[in-house]
């Protein structure tokens, strides 16, 4: 769970209280316009990055670092004076693998991606494609729990990126989670089941696609959205398109089982391209509106405080999906 990060880089606010709740084993692809926070978000996940304030937190089972394992694809590969495959057998040895497994991986991927003719040559004069490939192998020699990848299709010829969407699904279906930032997003069409898009730092969008069998096909909001406001820490006001306040999460199924019906009217009004309910929450403190929800088979993907007096047209601040 990504629980109220925020990150600042010398007062510059590039994390604004991201927050959400990932199952295991998803894999989510980010968006968002250059300098909306993506990559800095994929590094704080992998804990390549401190937060300001908020943390990662790890479900049972992972929460201590040598119990997960994560590859990372960084968005630059240096040109390093050795050679591929010394510098990923030296890779595989820090992640302790035995030096028959490193081969075997090795013989697979550097196969797949056709770098056997220079895996001996030094990479300090390889073209960008040659480099993000050594990049991707780095990342996959072990199947990690988890694989964040920041810009995989950089430099890859046609043939390789269809090999990697490919190598992708196989490793998806055999339990890696997915974290991905790709602007060519039509690329990687039929990994990612949740897409998540960030603007300026916040979360504006989570929804979940449809992954076909083939992996090919295009994908499809599945998920509806709703927006929610938190006006101070004790109160929260779901953002408002109807008239009427409810006083609910009196129970939390029923609430989200309410929720939900509100959102298929106002989808039909509005074709499901906004939020769409307005209704008042009470509740002793924003935490416990949130354990509801997630208690309820919700989803948060976003929260963060707003000072009390905000108009109610501000940008919804709460952002939970079920
Ligand atoms: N080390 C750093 N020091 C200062 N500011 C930084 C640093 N790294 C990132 N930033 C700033 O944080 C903001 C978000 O950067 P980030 O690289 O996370 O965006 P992004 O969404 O991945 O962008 P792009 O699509 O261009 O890769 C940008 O304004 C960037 O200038």
């Amino acid at each position: 769970m990504i629980d109220q990060v925020h990150k600042y880089y010398d007062g510059s606010h590039v994390l604004k209280g991201i927050m959400l709740t990932v199952p295991r084993g998803q894999s989510i692809l980010f968006r968002g316009d250059n300098g909306s926070g993506k990559s800095t978000l994929l590094r704080t996940i992998c804990g390549l990055l401190r937060s300001t304030t908020g943390r990662v937190r790890w479900m049972d089972g992972l929460e201590k670092e040598d119990q997960r394992t994560i590859g990372y694809v960084p968005e630059r590969f240096p040109q390093l004076n050795m050679s591929p495959y010394e510098y990923l057998m030296a890779m595989g040895r820090i992640q302790r693998m035995s030096d028959r497994d490193i081969q075997s991986r090795l013989d697979e991927l550097m196969g797949l991606f056709r770098m056997e003719p220079y895996r001996n040559q030094r990479m300090n004069g390889f073209s960008k494609g040659m480099l993000q490939k050594v990049n991707l192998v780095q990342a996959m020699l072990r199947k990690p729990d988890l694989l964040v990848l920041d810009e995989p299709l950089s430099g890859l010829d046609v043939d390789a990126q269809r090999k990697l969407q490919q190598l992708l699904i196989e490793m998806h279906r055999e339990g890696t989670a997915l974290m991905m930032v790709c602007h060519e997003s039509d690329l990687l069409d039929g990994v990612a089941e949740r897409i998540i898009t960030l603007e300026m730092g916040l979360v504006v969008g989570d929804e979940l696609v449809k992954v076909s069998e083939s992996g090919a096909d295009r994908v499809e909001p599945v998920t509806r959205k709703i927006l929610l406001r938190t006006e101070s820490a004790c109160t929260l006001i779901v953002c408002c398109r109807m008239s009427e306040e409810l006083h609910l999460l009196l129970d939390a199924h029923e609430a989200v089982a309410m929720l939900e019906s509100y959102e298929e009217e106002e989808d039909k009004k509005t074709d499901g391209l906004t939020p769409c309910l307005s209704v008042k929450v009470q509740s002793p403190s924003s935490d416990d509106v949130l354990r509801l929800i997630l208690g309820a088979g919700g989803s948060v993907v976003s929260v963060q405080q707003i000072s009390a007096g905000s108009t109610e047209n501000e940008e919804g601040i709460l952002c939970a999906s079920h």
